[in-house]
């Protein structure tokens, strides 16, 4: 008799209690139906709210569930068995005799398995939900097995791999108990039901070697999901020194599985997040992860030497693209993007905009030479780095690599030591994009950040800074391209200048601060009353320009007239008590025979002088006389 009969004879390995063993018994009734599964169920409560939380899980499901006979019988009757059994188990073996084995570490890893699976299932449409959850959640249930009937020896197992991890679990167990928790575990999970599609991937996920099952088999895409969800449960539970390397070899054999590695993030968070969910309904112990992002990125320090490569590896042999993805990723943490022929690296590089590009010459539909040419005609591409690779060493076939813009070649049976000093090459070169990337970048932010000092000085020039007014400066400025397009639309243009009256006074009598006040007021009424085309400026101490286009005279005074009037009804606090203010306007308009802006100005102040001589609060023309106008 075997180990493993004797195993199974024993009693010793975990089985199912309670109402798991209930379903599980009912199951294998050729009768069975899901109501009597469903009512089995509802006895355990715990269970049943488990079962519906799965069920509701699955994202394409539209309305949630919320009874057990419904998730009973959306899951159906084999995934309902086996579900009371993994829970059953996670129930009643949450400890145990085995010292060395961490049994709550065992179940929050394989119940990210399960939830890594589920979500890659959601995406590579390979199974249901559920059962990919179950396979997950099961996965390693051989290791739980060994620990309970073996405990003594488990843990001497355990303690050996622990002392020398270069000797494989696997073979301590075989060299020990004569029986490894692969084997052991795949015959429990046959013999609860767990169909072939299932545990024949399951057998194999852990080959160092690559198992080839057909590339676009379901028990490679399987496969490649156990392997996928196993990394990121080893991510999540192990030390956070590895974590980045793990991170960028989950991101390389997502590629595999068409899963894009700018998409591992948000797919790794929201499986984290739910495991948190799960583990306190489960209570089983979780780990708080930085986001993916982050770890896959490494520490903001790492400097250019050992910043990783985005790497296209393009060769039509599976195998010889695998040996160099395997290659590049273990030793340098790379993350590499495979293409099987020459249009898809064509596509891929365009997307990845990777650094380096590893291509086979004789590449299906687009081959080496040809991908080469396309890449170096564009921006992009000539940046990258291309290896082109060949089975040959044959002069002229060199020769057209480098015409087509290749910037190394090399046998395709090359070492990692020759790879590794190639790809010295294409890191120094990166090295210097980055340096020069930098300094670029510092240079735009200092030329912008003069951009905005230069316009602040240009804008303060031109502004005064009691007011927030043009100043005299920008008023002369204004005034010259008002001039400039009246004279060009033959458009009347006129100004005014707004002087305070007796303002010494108000200075001398309230202070140089009550002055500022005044002033400032002052300047708000006037930008407050004067139309929305007309430029109100501080052109001196208490003078104010306004700048009226397409204004003719009687409206200039107007205008001026209801200046005056707003500044006089003007109200300004003095401490508890209030003065006001008057002010004399002069008026002037662009005539056939005013010279030029000056001419302009100095008519209005020659009407301001009037006005001022006339009594000041009033309004004056260049006429020199006082001009009556109604009130607006
Ligand atoms: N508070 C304050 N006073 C100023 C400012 N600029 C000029 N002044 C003062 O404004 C006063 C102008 O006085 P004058 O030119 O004699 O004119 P006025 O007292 O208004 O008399 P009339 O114009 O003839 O009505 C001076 O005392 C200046 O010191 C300023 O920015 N703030």
């Amino acid at each position: 008799m075997t180990q493993l009969d004797q195993l199974k004879l024993s009693g010793q390995l975990p089985s199912p209690r309670g109402v798991a063993l209930a379903v599980l018994e009912l199951s294998r009734r050729d009768n069975a139906t899901l109501g009597e599964i469903a009512r089995v169920v509802q006895t355990d409560p715990a269970l049943s709210g488990r079962l519906i939380k799965l069920a509701n899980s699955a994202s394409h499901i539209a309305r949630p569930v919320v009874s057990v006979q419904e998730a009973v019988v959306r899951q159906g009757m084999s995934t309902v068995r086996q579900l009371a059994l993994g829970f059953s188990l996670l129930d009643q073996f949450r400890n145990g005799a085995c010292t060395a084995f961490d049994y709550q570490e065992y179940w929050s890893h394989s119940l990210l398995m399960a939830l890594s699976l589920q979500a890659l299932g959601a995406r590579v449409h390979v199974a249901a939900a559920d059962e990919l959850f179950i396979c997950g959640l099961l996965a390693q249930v051989g290791r739980l097995a060994l620990a309970t009937a073996y405990p003594a020896e488990y843990d001497a197992v355990l303690h050996a791999h622990r002392t020398d991890p270069s000797k494989s679990l696997i073979t301590l167990e075989r060299s020990r108990l004569e029986i490894d928790h692969i084997e052991l575990g795949i015959v429990m999970m046959t013999d609860w039901g767990m169909p072939r599609v299932f545990t024949i991937p399951l057998a194999h996920y852990q080959d160092p070697e690559y198992t080839s099952f057909p590339h676009d088999s379901r028990a490679n895409s399987l496969m490649l999901m156990l392997r996928l969800s196993h990394r990121l449960a080893d991510l999540a539970l192990g030390s956070a020194d590895g974590r980045m390397q793990l991170a960028r070899e989950w991101m390389t054999l997502a590629t595999e599985l068409d899963l894009p590695p700018e998409n591992a993030g948000s797919f790794i968070d929201e499986v984290i997040a739910q495991w948190h969910d799960w583990g306190a309904l489960l209570k089983i112990p979780t780990s708080v992860l930085p986001p993916f992002a982050e770890i896959s990125h490494g520490s903001a320090e790492a400097s250019d030497d050992e910043a990783p490569l985005r790497i296209v590896v393009a060769d039509g042999n599976a195998f010889t693209r695998r040996k160099i993805m395997a290659l590049l990723v273990e030793d340098s943490g790379h993350v590499v993007y495979p293409a099987d022929n020459g249009n898809s690296a064509l596509a891929l590089a365009m997307e990845v905009l990777p650094h380096v590009i590893i291509a086979h010459i004789n590449l299906p539909l687009l081959d080496g030479l040809e991908l080469c040419q396309a890449l170096r005609a564009t921006d992009e591409g000539r940046r990258m780095h291309i290896l082109l690779m060949s089975d040959e060493h044959a002069e002229d076939q060199l020769a057209r690599a480098y015409e087509a813009g290749a910037d190394g070649y090399a046998h395709s049976a090359l070492s990692a030591k020759s790879l590794r000093t190639r790809l010295c090459a294409a890191q120094r070169l990166l090295q210097l994009q980055n340096a020069w990337e930098r300094d670029r970048a510092q240079l735009r932010q200092i030329a912008a950040e003069l951009a905005v000092a230069n316009r602040r000085l240009a804008n303060a020039a031109l502004t005064d800074a009691l007011t927030g007014l043009p100043n005299r400066r920008s008023a002369m400025d204004q005034l010259e391209q008002a001039w400039s397009a009246a004279a060009r639309a033959d458009t009347p243009l006129a100004v005014m200048v707004v002087d305070i009256d007796h303002f010494k006074h108000i200075n001398d009598t309230h202070g140089h601060a009550l002055g500022d006040k005044v002033l400032r007021e002052a300047a708000n009424a006037l930008r407050a009353s004067s139309r929305r085309e007309d430029s109100v400026c501080r052109i001196g101490g208490e003078e104010f320009l306004v700048i009226c286009p397409n204004t003719d005279l009687a409206a200039a005074m107007q205008s001026a007239e209801r200046l005056r009037a707003t500044l006089s009804a003007r109200r300004i606090a003095v401490g508890e008590a209030e003065c006001t203010i008057t002010a004399s306007i002069g008026v002037a308009v662009r005539e056939y025979d005013t010279a030029d802006i000056d001419g302009l100005v100095s008519a209005a102040d020659q009407a301001l002088y009037a006005a001022k001589e006339a009594g000041r609060n009033q309004v004056c023309t260049q006429r020199r006389r006082p001009v009556a106008v109604e009130a607006p």
